[in-house]
């Protein structure tokens, strides 16, 4: 049997993490958060005391990461040097600054590389994988055997992302939280194309699904689009 690959891309918030893992450990495939490795630069350039706006310098950071990346769903963990970064990776303070290495474009052509050979490693380890992003089904796996847009509204992703940092949804929450949405997704989309979906990919909009509907409705696509295929 093939190797299969799903590839995930969508906005901040549409649940393509928390979904994606669900969806593998559903079918028994590894993951591969993408987002987490933009993230994990950032962590290394700013605790190296690298300036995020000097290209080069966060270019040659990547390139000498010393990160590890944990495949399995339950687990999926994120190291430097062998130390846990899974919670620093995750802080207000990357999340504000995360775009400036996002949009580097050297640091992206270090990262896709090793995006590509990771999908293929973990895909051999596993059986197949969910690999989620914003230009997974684009760019760093347009062959991907399942490829899908994951959005919601903005109201939704909001709601979402304020609930899951601030614990309630009020105005204030969202307020706080606009910043890790719709700033962000601005700043990355001018370098990933993740608000419609390409040719070829599936859209699967989950502003009126909750988490449980929003897994389902993944798994039926990855289901059909695989027996469809055989
Ligand atoms: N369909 C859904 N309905 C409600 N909440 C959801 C749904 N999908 C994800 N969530 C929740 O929204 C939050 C953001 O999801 P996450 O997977 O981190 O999104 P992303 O990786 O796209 O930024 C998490 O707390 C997650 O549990
Ligand atoms: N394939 C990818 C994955 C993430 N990024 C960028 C976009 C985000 O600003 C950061 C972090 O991504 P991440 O998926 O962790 O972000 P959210 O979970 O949506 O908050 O990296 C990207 O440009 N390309």
């Amino acid at each position: 049997m093939q190797p299969v690959v799903v590839a995930i891309d969508g906005p901040s918030g549409s649940g393509k993490s928390s979904v994606s893992r669900a969806v593998a450990r559903h079918f028994g495939y590894g993951y591969l958060d993408t987002g987490a490795m933009y993230r994990a630069v950032t962590v290394y350039c700013l605790r190296q005391g690298i300036d995020l706006s000097d290209a080069d310098a966060v270019v040659a950071a990547a390139e000498e990461l010393p990160l590890g990346l944990g495949a399995d769903p339950d687990d999926p963990a994120v190291t430097l040097d062998e130390e846990d970064i899974a919670a620093a990776i995750r802080t207000s303070e990357v999340s504000a600054v995360v775009s400036a290495v996002a949009t580097n474009l050297g640091v992206r052509a270090v990262l896709q590389d090793a995006q590509r050979e990771l999908i293929d490693a973990i895909a051999e380890d596993w059986g197949g994988v969910v690999a989620e992003g914003r230009d997974i089904t684009t760019v760093v796996a347009p062959d991907a055997d399942v490829r899908v847009l994951l959005t919601a509204s903005e109201e939704a992703r909001l709601a979402r992302r304020s609930t899951e940092l601030h614990g309630s949804a009020d105005e204030a929450a969202v307020a706080a939280t606009h910043d890790q949405i719709v700033r962000r997704d601005r700043d990355d989309s001018t370098v990933s194309q993740f608000t419609e979906a390409a040719d070829g990919v599936v859209l699967l909009d989950t502003s009126a699904l909750d988490f449980d509907g929003s897994v389902g409705a993944l798994v039926e696509i990855v289901t059909a689009t695989l027996a469809r295929a055989s």
